[in-house]
């Protein structure tokens, strides 16, 4: 964890990062933060890092080996001029903003600049996290092995090689720990139409959903067979399971349907 890096943007995504990696040991010193006035000084007083709100402030003699964008992707066509300055052989440019493609990158930053696409998710924070990420051709092994180490301690990391897949990365993964606490609302809610008061309903469905994300880590069982060792036959989950994965209205179908919808999201977010 003695990467240098400089992040761009630290807000529910590059917070989430930042905090895996101070838990996992990450030096503070080795950090420049680049984020608006008032960010940037908390983030000096919480973690002791340098906080800067711009591009200028950090010293010459700090050559960072990655710098993260982690800015919306509506911001960076704005922001990302100001770093072409920092291409070099030795810093790799990892960026985790939904549908911004190589090929932006490349236009504004130049074909030296060594890029990595990546879609990591908010459960980074407690080093249960998933990223994927897809890089240029000029980007060294040493340096996919730096990336993959430094996302590796927030939690799993997966490459792809073809770049049009970060747009279902992206609508799953990335996007997915939503749909998760989604259910849980989802699933108080139809508590307390069943009948049970609201602070109850919410405890159940919370401990119901972290219990199975629980047990799905710890078992060596597929999701199919953990399913199925809740569903007794002729019994209540079979009743809820038969509305959940109907053929036409179930929780496949809308679930295709939201993933879709994410997709298609990702690969506008590019213009
Ligand atoms: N949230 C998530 O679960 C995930 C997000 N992502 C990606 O991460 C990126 C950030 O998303 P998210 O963290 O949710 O968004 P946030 O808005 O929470 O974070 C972006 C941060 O960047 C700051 N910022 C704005 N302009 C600049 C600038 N010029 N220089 C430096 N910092 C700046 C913002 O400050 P201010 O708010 O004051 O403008 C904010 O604190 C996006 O590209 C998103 O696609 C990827 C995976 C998952
Ligand atoms: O909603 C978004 O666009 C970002 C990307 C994935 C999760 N949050």
């Amino acid at each position: 964890m003695n990467t240098r890096l400089l992040l761009v943007g630290c807000g529910k995504m590059g917070s989430a990062m930042l905090e895996g990696w101070l838990a996992q040991g990450l030096k503070a010193d080795n950090v420049y933060i680049v984020e608006q006035a008032e960010a940037a000084e908390k983030l000096e007083a919480s973690y002791g890092i340098h906080g800067v709100t711009d591009v200028a402030g950090i010293p010459q003699d700090f050559i960072p080996q990655v710098i993260l964008f982690a800015v919306k992707p509506q911001v960076l066509p704005d922001v990302i001029d100001a770093y072409k300055p920092l291409v070099r052989a030795e810093t790799v440019f990892l960026s985790v903003a939904a549908g911004k493609t190589i090929e932006f990158f490349a236009s504004h930053l130049g074909k030296l600049a060594r890029i990595v696409r990546a879609m990591p998710n908010t459960p980074a924070a407690v080093s249960r996290g998933m990223t994927v990420m897809c890089p240029t051709e000029n980007v060294s092994i040493a340096q996919r092995d730096m990336c993959e180490t430094l996302l590796a301690t927030v939690g799993l990391v997966s490459w792809v090689e073809d770049e049009s897949l970060m747009d279902a990365v992206t609508a799953l993964s990335g996007s997915g720990p939503a749909y998760i606490f989604h259910l849980v609302e989802a699933m108080a809610q139809a508590g307390e139409t069943a009948g049970l008061p609201a602070d109850q309903a919410m405890l159940l469905a919370r401990q119901t959903v972290i219990g199975a994300g629980f047990l799905l880590d710890a078992s060596e069982e597929t999701a199919a067979t953990l399913r199925q060792n809740v569903t007794s036959p002729g019994g209540t989950t079979a009743a809820a399971l038969n509305v959940l994965m109907d053929q036409e209205n179930g929780l496949p179908e809308l679930m295709t349907r939201a993933i879709e919808a994410a997709r298609k999201r990702s690969v506008e977010l590019a213009s």
